[in-house]
């Protein structure tokens, strides 16, 4: 990729916390349903966690200081509820740049993300894509706040299989940025997205 293309994704890092976010996430998934279900001494799992939880409030800048040092080195990539692999929200869902412009990556959403039986929440659907056609905005150069995204469901997105997610700049005129992307089951659209974006950006913390 050429030096002057913007980083749409950052690379997750397997030690420190990266690590620590990518056992989170094993957490998360591990305590779903666990309760009744599981042999596992609950109490004991409780007491642990919130040790660790306290550990690292006692231990983290204060919330200013890492708003400021979300926007440094490489930005929001790091800890964006999405991509990121800081953000023990994010699935996480990688991204690449393509020659032609769109972007795309794929990613397969297990139990914490569901919504009908065995399918993914439209919501998680809706937040997949808003990010996507932001980060196509950015890649094709012209970039702004979503104003309008429009959903089509076109079918039950399924859980634990590979899912593409992929968008692409269609036009911009004024300070209106048009996008459309989808998701994919393979070969079947599940979802597509119509967004409008304006070109607006909050300034940075500083
Ligand atoms: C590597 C990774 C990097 C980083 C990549 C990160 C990607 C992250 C992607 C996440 C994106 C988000 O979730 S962003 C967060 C969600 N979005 C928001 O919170 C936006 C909240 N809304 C706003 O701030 C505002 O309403 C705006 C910015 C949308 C528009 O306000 P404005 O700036 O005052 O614009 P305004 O002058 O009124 O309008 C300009 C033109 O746009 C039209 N317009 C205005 N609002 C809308 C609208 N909602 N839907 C349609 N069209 C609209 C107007 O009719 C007008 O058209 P004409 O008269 O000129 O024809």
């Amino acid at each position: 990729m050429s030096p002057d293309r913007p980083t749409l994704t950052a690379t997750p890092h397997n030690v420190g916390v990266d690590a620590a976010v990518a056992a989170a996430r094993r957490v998360v998934t591990a305590l779903l349903h666990a309760g009744d279900g599981s042999a596992a001494a609950m109490a004991e799992v409780a007491s642990r966690l919130t040790a660790v939880a306290e550990h690292l409030e006692e231990h983290a800048p204060t919330r200013d200081e890492r708003l400021v040092d979300m926007w440094a080195g490489e930005g929001v990539t790091r800890h964006d509820p999405v991509t990121g692999p800081e953000n023990a929200v994010a699935p996480p869902l990688p991204l690449s740049g393509l020659p032609d412009g769109s972007i795309q990556g794929t990613v397969t959403l297990g139990l914490p993300y569901q919504g009908p039986p065995g399918c993914v929440h439209g919501g998680v659907s809706a937040l997949l894509l808003d990010h996507t056609l932001g980060v196509a905005n950015h890649w094709a150069g012209d970039s702004g706040m979503t104003g309008t995204l429009t959903l089509r469901y076109h079918r039950p997105t399924p859980l634990f299989e590979e899912l593409t997610v992929r968008a692409r700049q269609v036009s911009v005129e004024g300070r209106k940025i048009r996008t459309t992307g989808e998701i994919l089951a393979g070969d079947a659209v599940c979802v597509s997205a119509e967004g409008l974006f304006v070109n607006k950006h909050l300034p940075r913390p500083r």
